[in-house]
């Protein structure tokens, strides 16, 4: 039937789950944290991917495949890489009926698939940078509960692995990364996310530190994880003996970045803009910007009617838009609004016989429902307007409504006030690590405990003298905190 049956403010949960599978994107699966990702979902995941791999190979950074097995042995090379994640590796043990030697896992990530292969092709200096992404799908046999595209067992994204001859150019790659995942999500998704560091509890155990953007869900008041870029340092390269001649004729270990964004963005995007008619897709990623929907009457011209939408929709395809006409003759015009505003396109016309004697057309954003009448002459710069300005107000309203639930807070008091009333938490802190944990272990309950989501580069002033929320003692920087995904 027509409509959801959860709203998003009541029922936040059971709405995502609906919302995704009546919008097309989803399907559900019969293994447990798996989801079959329909055209309309991977049309999305497609726009990004185009950007994202044009812009790599501007830096270039070319593209590689590296298998989807890892020996145990190797898996294992580096204890506290991975102690932590075992629980998450999938194994293969069997072919047919017979048993494999030794079991062979699943990337996870592929780190430790790639890098034996770094130490044997970096020799010297002209090896140098060395800058390999992939395009592929990993494996993490995660345990809290599944949730489509924020959390699945497996799941697609691209992986970047660089290796440098100078911290300084890993430093400034990590930062250039991090500024293409924020355009991802501001530019394509229309997402606010905030640049950051994690804290050294928080960030990728074996790297050197890990920068982030950060994205809030209001409905829930639970920060999530964007996209991560992370310095790795020389610890790979010690791991893996990744070393190099450098022009000097002396002997040194790479310097090492790895980064990657992955479907969850087309969850992030979903829950920012959905409403209790379905899915708002954001012009950019929308892989049908406007329909053009035929209102027939009785008797009125009705084949002249369909001519002025096929006429429109060429139009419009020719001018750079992706617009469909939906010209099937056994669903009303109604039902027809309805689907299309389930699937979040952005923009629809109807063409009436009222629009083609005035050679108009009727159009209706998804976006605020907004009604605009448009002289069939200006079409193409109207309807270019239109997109522009819905997908800018997506993004100011998701901006606004995330600002509006950011809070200050100075003490301990305060901090649990926030948490309760579901705040994104701007805090000082003392940046110390047992702090951040006491803060976990005095916040755990049902709803999960909060953690550091981010240091924000952007620092509001620290005055002389301020003191950590939880600790009392001197504050360093200013964190944002909260339960997360
Ligand atoms: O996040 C990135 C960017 C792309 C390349 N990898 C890094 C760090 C991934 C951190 N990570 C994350 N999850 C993991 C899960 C596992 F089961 C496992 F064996 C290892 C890992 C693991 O190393
Ligand atoms: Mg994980």
């Amino acid at each position: 039937g027509l409509g959801l049956t959860h709203k998003k403010d009541e029922n936040f949960g059971e709405w995502y789950s609906e919302v995704v599978v009546s919008g097309e994107m989803i399907e559900y699966y019969d293994i447990s944290g798996c989801y079959i990702l329909r055209p309309w979902a991977m049309s999305i995941w497609e726009i990004m991917q185009a950007f994202f791999d044009s812009e790599i190979k501007k830096m270039n950074i070319k593209n590689c495949y590296f298998p989807l097995f890892v020996s145990p042995a190797v898996l294992q090379k580096e204890k506290d890489h991975i102690e932590g994640f075992a629980p998450e590796v999938a194994w293969v043990t069997k072919s047919g009926e017979s048993d494999l030697e030794v079991p062979i896992a699943i990337r996870p990530t592929s780190e430790t698939v790639m890098y034996p292969y770094y130490s044997k092709w970096i020799r010297g200096h002209r090896d140098l940078p060395l800058r390999l992404n992939q395009w592929c799908n990993v494996v993490r046999w995660e345990f809290s509960h599944p949730t489509p595209f924020i959390r699945s067992r497996e799941f697609l994204w691209q992986e970047g692995h660089t290796a440098f001859a100078t911290k300084e150019e890993a430093d400034q790659e990590v930062l250039d990364i991090l500024e293409l995942y924020r355009r991802i999500y501001e530019e394509f998704l229309a997402v606010p996310v905030t640049k950051g560091k994690k804290s050294e509890l928080e960030k990728f155990a074996g790297g050197l530190y890990t920068t982030t953007v950060e994205a809030f869900i209001p409905n829930t008041g639970r920060g999530i994880q964007g996209a991560t870029s992370h310095c790795l340092g020389q610890n790979f390269a010690k791991m893996f003996e990744i070393n190099f001649e450098n022009d000097k004729g002396e002997k040194g270990m790479v310097w090492q970045n790895s980064w990657a964004y992955t479907t969850r963005t087309i969850g992030v995007m979903i829950m920012t803009h959905g409403d209790d008619k379905g899915l708002v897709l954001p012009p950019k990623v929308a892989a049908i910007q406007v329909v053009v929907i035929p209102v027939p009457f009785k008797d009125a011209d009705t084949q002249g009617i369909l001519d002025a939408c096929s006429a429109t929709v060429k139009t419009l395809n020719e001018s750079g838009f992706r617009a469909e006409a939906d010209l099937r003759d056994n669903y009303s015009p109604g039902w027809k609004y309805s689907n299309w505003e389930m699937k979040g396109v952005p923009l629809r016309i109807e063409i009436g016989p009222r629009d083609l004697a005035n050679k108009q057309v009727r159009a209706v954003r998804r976006d605020n429902g907004a009604k605009i009448d448009i002289p069939m002459d200006n079409l193409v710069e109207e309807v270019k307007n239109l997109l522009d300005n819905i997908q800018q107000n997506l993004f100011d309203v998701a901006k606004q409504k995330k600002d509006a639930c950011i809070q200050v807070v100075k003490t301990w008091e305060e901090f649990v006030e926030a948490l309760g009333q579901k705040k994104l938490i701007l805090a000082p802190w003392c940046d110390e690590e047992e702090v951040e944990k006491d803060v976990k272990t005095r916040t755990k309950g049902e709803m999960g405990a909060a953690k550091t989501l981010c240091s924000p580069f952007v620092q509001p002033e620290l005055p002389e003298g301020t003191l950590c929320f939880a600790s009392g003692k001197p504050a360093k920087k200013w964190t944002y905190w909260g339960r997360s995904y």
